[in-house]
């Protein structure tokens, strides 16, 4: 799906929202988003501690960087396999502590998106836990032209495009409300599946989980290091809140 736009009503920011079959050439800014899960399981691992993840190609990869970094977290989507120590679920991996420890991560569309954009000025990935960061790192950096990965379903994850284009209108400066956009990822084939079941290796909390906006403070920046693309993250705190002037109040601005 190819849907370039202007967005929102003050024009600033151009957003393209693109399958990953569709990347036809490396855009200079890309934000990758796959809100269940792989971005949303990427969040909480930092939020567990981890220094970073590294985005492996291939299970085989994942098994070969583990076992010549001994210590390394090797994770994968589907079901608990041997030689993989977690799974693709924020509900399964919150309890986890990986504090100070480096994640290998493989996943069918999350993964594959931000390694299909390695080549990208700008690469972050992305889902509604950290939408908020995203947006204000867009805007901190003067983005003008953003290409958006809508990883799941050749480009027409629900749940993704909800998130992207939400993250688009944040970064843009229009309004900020949230209800609609998480309603359509609530309603998406995505969440259906992993509350029904259907996909392994999941939690019964992963759908909430993958829905709570701004759960954390930092966006997610990769970049190629040494061969492998990394994913870290990167604080943005929210602006401090303009005062409002109060009438008689001397001491107010
Ligand atoms: O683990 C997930 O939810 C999916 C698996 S699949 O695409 O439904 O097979 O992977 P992700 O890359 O996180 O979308
Ligand atoms: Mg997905």
């Amino acid at each position: 799906m190819t849907t370039g736009q202007p967005l929102g009503d003050h024009g600033r920011m151009e957003a393209r929202f693109l399958g990953i079959a569709e990347l036809a050439e490396t855009p200079s800014v890309a934000v990758v988003v796959d809100v269940m899960r792989a971005f949303t399981v990427a969040a909480w691992a930092f939020g567990r501690g981890a220094e970073k993840i590294v985005l492996a190609e291939s299970p085989d990869d994942v098994l070969a960087l583990k076992a010549g970094n001994p210590g390394w977290v090797a994770l994968k989507d589907g079901p608990p396999a041997p030689g993989f120590d977690a799974v693709n679920s924020p509900g399964l991996l919150r309890s986890l502590d990986l504090r100070g420890r480096t994640v290998v991560q493989k996943t069918t569309a999350g993964t594959v998106g931000a390694l299909a954009v390695k080549e990208a000025s700008l690469v972050l990935c992305a889902g509604f836990v950290v939408a908020g960061a995203t947006a204000r790192l867009l805007r901190q950096q003067g983005c003008d032209a953003v290409t958006f990965v809508v990883t799941g379903e050749e480009g027409r994850a629900e749940e993704d495009l909800a998130c992207a284009q939400y993250i688009a209108r944040r970064a843009d400066g229009s309004a900020g409300d949230a209800t609609a956009f998480l309603r359509r990822a609530a309603g998406s084939r995505a969440a259906a599946e992993l509350t029904e079941g259907v996909r392994l290796g999941s939690h019964p909390d992963d759908v909430a989980l993958c829905l709570e906006l701004d759960r954390f403070p930092f966006a997610m920046v990769a970049a190629v290091e040494e061969a492998s693309m990394v994913l870290r993250p990167r604080a943005v705190p929210a602006p401090a809140p303009v005062p409002v002037p109060v009438p008689g109040d001397e001491t107010s601005p």
